[in-house]
């Protein structure tokens, strides 16, 4: 079934610190169903824009709008609440947890959270709980790493899969806007491939919202279907990667820092399927 989409917005966004003026008079609208990603060369202030879209930064100035409601002064919790979270760059799993316990935390109003439906309705707890197993293995195929490993610690896994896994963390929760900082970073290419094949998936079949902050292009122009370019505090360019990756302004800023290798922009790479198993 297709929903229309649910937009996030940041209208006419400004961020200083000091003098420093981190985000000037930035609009864009994130719609759920999509990947947008945000890219830019160091100091841009994606950085900021994604705190202030989730609530852990206030806007000096401007708004954040959620399906239509002013959210600007909302903080973070408040956020989480109707739908709208945020991961950061370290990796967010519980590493002595099972894989399958980590996907599991994910679910919420779990019954058996209640101590009278313990006692009351036991019944009840275990179908539910035999319920969100199966999704959660489900999940885990989805994700395509660790379908034969549920019960393996979760920190006994290699770094290419605690990130898959933190992902798939995002799964069996309600929100409807994920906010990724730099997910692909320090991951080796194979890996970098099937997380954006999967983030795609997860915003086209789940109809999740998903804001892609990232260094690596290649995960960024390939996977993501808008892509807003930042400099200098400001939107540069926007629009399908195609765009993005041949306007002029966009060439002139990252051609001009050829010395920064998270700034090069790639050819097309191809889309690898299947497990992955780094
Ligand atoms: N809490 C803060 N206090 C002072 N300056 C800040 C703060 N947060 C960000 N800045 C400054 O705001 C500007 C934008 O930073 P931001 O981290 O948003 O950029 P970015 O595009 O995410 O950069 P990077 O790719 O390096 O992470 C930078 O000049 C940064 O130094």
């Amino acid at each position: 079934m297709t929903r229309s989409p649910l937009f996030l917005q940041a209208r006419n966004i400004t961020r200083t610190f000091g003098d420093l003026v981190a985000l000037d008079d930035v609009s864009v609208d994130i719609p759920t169903g999509k990947v947008t990603g945000l890219i830019g060369p160091n100091g841009a202030g994606k950085s900021t824009l994604l705190s202030i879209l989730s609530g852990f930064e206030r806007p000096s100035s401007g708004q954040v709008i959620y399906d239509g409601e002013d959210i600007t002064r909302h903080p973070g919790y408040r956020r989480v609440e109707i739908g709208i979270t945020r991961t950061f760059q370290d990796v967010e799993i519980f590493p002595t947890l099972t894989v399958l316990e980590n996907v599991l935390l994910g679910f919420q109003d779990q019954l058996g959270e209640k101590l009278w439906r313990l006692i009351l309705t036991p019944g009840e707890v275990r179908r539910q709980r035999q319920q969100f197993i199966a999704q959660a293995l489900e999940i885990l195929k989805t994700i395509g790493i660790i379908d034969q490993r549920p019960d393996e610690l979760a920190g006994n896994l290699s770094y290419g899969q605690q990130k898959l896994l933190a992902l798939a963390r995002m799964l069996p929760t309600d929100a409807d806007f994920f906010m990724l900082d730099e997910p692909g970073s320090g991951l080796p290419r194979p890996i970098v491939a099937h997380m954006g094949a999967l983030l795609r998936r997860i915003a086209t079949e789940h109809g999740k919202g998903i804001v892609l902050v990232d260094h690596n292009m290649e995960l960024v122009l390939e996977y993501a279907e808008h892509v807003i370019v930042m400099h200098h505090g400001t939107v540069l360019a926007q629009g399908a990667p195609e765009y993005v990756r041949r306007h002029p302004d966009v060439l002139r800023v990252y051609l001009s820092r050829p010395d920064d290798d998270h700034n090069i922009l790639p050819p097309p790479a191809t889309t690898a399927e299947g497990a992955i198993h780094a």
